[in-house]
């Protein structure tokens, strides 16, 4: 498959170690971009049982094109939300030692969020951090988790609780590998590119809604576009606060009740981007009771992403009570008690404390 340049899209982080986001199709093949900030000889390449079969040894193939003398070796992970654990990651860690990474090894990180934020947080504990390359192969990925560097695993008392911030030294998105994504996988994703225009673009909330169909059908131009956009917001974001000390945490419109929901009910459930669209209804409607935003918007966020085939009500058989004792795990919270994502409607996301917890169970019971 050849590179059609000219279709390449970049979007450049400016971190304190600047990085570039490549968006094309055809490159999991180019070797040249793959490898362009490989320093060493080693590359462990860390997929799952899904996308391993699928891509790994295009892109080994890729790599080593690029530079012959390099040692490709991999490890994947059983596909799924349940593997971004200790375990797991302790595992990739022996697969360092094994092939006798050094310093300037890297990580190749293929595959979806849990691939990325599993292998993330390898590279940045690997003698106290190794460069990552992030190459996201699902739309999730490609829009949110493969920038800004949050890498973690999960425990069962809650969502990334054990991590680093590690940003990547390059992202490369192959759009062509969306082709095989499975649809629920695919409307996940959409869950986090409607987070982007909810809280900061209500022009980019409207183009989602005039694409709705084209977006669910796949259609390449409009998630290019998409994966685009996104990601233009993500990097200008991360780009002034890269550790979340203000506005990062609007990135974590819908997360608290997303996470707790994923959480509670053992990663088994529903998906991320299913639960954050779900935690972004929540987060709307608590807006609206605690009289900050129009209920009206509320209504207008869940029929979108009701269109986009993507849950907006809590799953049955989940109690208030334990969601929101989920939730004071929850890393925006502190000593003063919880902080949430609300909006003052769309377009409009601010980071809110003092929340009576009635009100937050009120919009967990309705
Ligand atoms: N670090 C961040 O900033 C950040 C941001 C958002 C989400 N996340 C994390 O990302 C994770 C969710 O990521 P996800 O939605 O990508 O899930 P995922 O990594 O579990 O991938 C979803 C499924 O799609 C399969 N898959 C991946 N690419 C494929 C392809 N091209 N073709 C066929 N199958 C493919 C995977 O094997 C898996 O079964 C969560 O753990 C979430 O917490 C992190
Ligand atoms: O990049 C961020 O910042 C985000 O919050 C993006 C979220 O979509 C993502 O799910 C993130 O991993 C959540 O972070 P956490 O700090 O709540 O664990
Ligand atoms: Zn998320």
């Amino acid at each position: 498959m050849t590179t059609t340049r000219a279709r390449i899209a970049t979007v450049e982080v400016g971190d304190a170690k600047p990085y570039t986001i490549s968006i094309g199709p055809g490159l999991l093949d180019d070797g040249a971009a793959l490898a362009a900030t490989l320093r060493g000889r080693h590359v462990l390449l860390i997929s799952d049982g899904n996308v391993g079969p699928l891509y790994a040894d295009r892109v080994t193939r890729a790599l080593r094109s690029a530079k012959p003398d390099l040692r490709v070796d991999g490890y994947v992970l059983p596909a799924g939300e349940a593997s971004k654990t200790l375990a797991h990651f302790s595992q990739a860690i022996d697969a360092l030692a094994a092939i006798g990474a050094t310093r300037d090894a890297c990580i190749v990180a293929l595959g979806g969020g849990v691939v990325g934020d599993l292998a993330g947080f390898v590279a940045a504990c690997w003698m106290r951090g190794i460069d990552c390359v992030q190459v996201p192969t699902t739309l999730l990925a490609m829009v949110d988790s493969s920038v800004g560097g949050k890498t973690a695993v999960d425990l069962p008392q809650g969502k990334n609780l054990v991590g680093a911030f590690h940003p990547p030294r390059a992202v490369i998105a192959d759009t062509e590998a969306l082709l095989t994504l499975p649809p629920r996988e695919l409307r996940a994703g959409l869950a986090e590119v409607v987070k982007y225009g909810a809280i900061r673009d209500a022009a980019f909330l409207d183009w989602i809604e005039a694409h709705a169909a084209a977006l669910l059908d796949g259609d390449d131009d409009a998630l290019s576009e998409a994966v685009a956009r996104s990601c233009r917001h993500k990097a200008e974001i991360v780009a002034r606060d890269p550790y979340e000390h203000g506005e990062r945490a609007l990135l974590n419109f819908g997360h608290t009740f997303g996470h707790a929901i994923e959480a509670e009910q053992g990663f088994g459930g529903l998906n991320h981007g299913e639960a954050v669209a779900v935690g972004m209804v929540l987060a709307a409607r608590l807006s609206a009771r605690l009289g900050l935003a129009p209920a009206a918007d509320a209504e207008r966020l869940a029929v979108l992403l009701a269109r986009l085939q993507l849950p907006v009500a809590i799953p049955a058989g989940l109690q208030a009570g334990a969601l929101l004792e989920r939730m004071r795990l929850d890393k925006k919270a502190d000593a003063a008690g919880l902080r949430f994502v609300l909006w003052g409607g769309i377009g409009e996301a601010r980071a809110v404390a003092g929340v009576p917890d009635e009100a937050v169970l009120t919009v967990l019971d309705t």
